[in-house]
């Protein structure tokens, strides 16, 4: 099966996956973000005692959060380096994550509809086909489970905001990180989601105020936002 990955965009992370857990590395915005997203998940639904699986989980913040909070973890992503991480971190931890080397598009051939909650953050702006990514998605998770998705928003604000100021002035992301062609605009996603029979729950963003140094959720998802989804019973 052809597998829906750009091997450049997966070796960025692979090289860099040593300083995952270094909350002053290229990757403080997600140890930010974090906080932010585990509560807005669980405001949709409770994560203690289901069954999640997280797509792209790098080296597992988000699962880790995820684990502490009482959900029986899986984490699937394709650079190998970043699971290494991910698999190492869980000594520091103490937490039990189950951490595989797969595509989306592969896990849901073998273990379709096994999930009660899909998460898949600030991954789909880096693959060819995210229709193919959020259609996985779908197919893993049971029917009535949520499924998560971040992204960044296409638009010439997310382009100044997301490439120019991120990369290139705060320099909060090394140059390169992303590829405005590969944003997605909210009403793709939730097109690709419905097409993959999920329903949209709630459409929220997640903005960097550059003098207070501080992300907040709210309205503004003209940058960075993030999309609930339920799959159909
Ligand atoms: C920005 S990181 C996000 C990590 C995590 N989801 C989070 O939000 O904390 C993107 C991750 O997606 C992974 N990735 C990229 N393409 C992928 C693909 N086709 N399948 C699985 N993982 C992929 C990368 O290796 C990287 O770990």
């Amino acid at each position: 099966m052809r597998v829906n990955a750009d091997p450049a965009e997966v070796q960025k992370f692979s090289d860099l996956a040593h300083r995952w857990w270094d909350p002053a590395s290229e990757f403080r915005p997600l140890h930010e973000i974090n906080p932010l997203r585990l509560d807005w998940i669980e405001t949709q639904t409770p994560l203690a005692g289901k069954q999640v699986l997280d797509v792209g989980c790098g080296g597992g913040l988000l699962s880790e959060g995820m684990a502490a909070r009482g959900a029986t973890v899986t984490g699937i992503d394709l650079s190998e380096k970043a699971l290494g991480v991910a698999r190492l971190h869980l000594f520091e931890s103490g937490l039990k994550i189950d951490y595989q080397h797969s595509s989306a598009e592969d896990f849901a051939e073998r273990h379709a509809g096994a999930f009660d909650v899909v998460t898949c953050l600030e991954m789909l702006e880096h693959v060819p086909d995210p229709a193919s990514t959020v259609a996985a998605c779908a197919r893993l998770v049971k029917p009535g489970g949520m499924v998560f998705f971040s992204t960044i928003n296409r638009n010439p604000k997310a382009y100044l905001f997301a490439v120019i100021g991120a990369e290139y002035v705060l320099k909060l992301l090394p140059r390169g990180t992303h590829d405005y062609a590969k944003f997605i605009r909210p009403a793709e996603l939730a097109r690709y989601a419905r097409a993959a029979h999920l329903d949209s729950a709630e459409l929220i963003g997640l903005s960097y105020n550059p003098f207070t140094r501080v992300y907040s959720l709210g309205r503004d998802t003209d940058v960075n936002y993030l999309l609930s989804t339920r799959r159909e019973a």
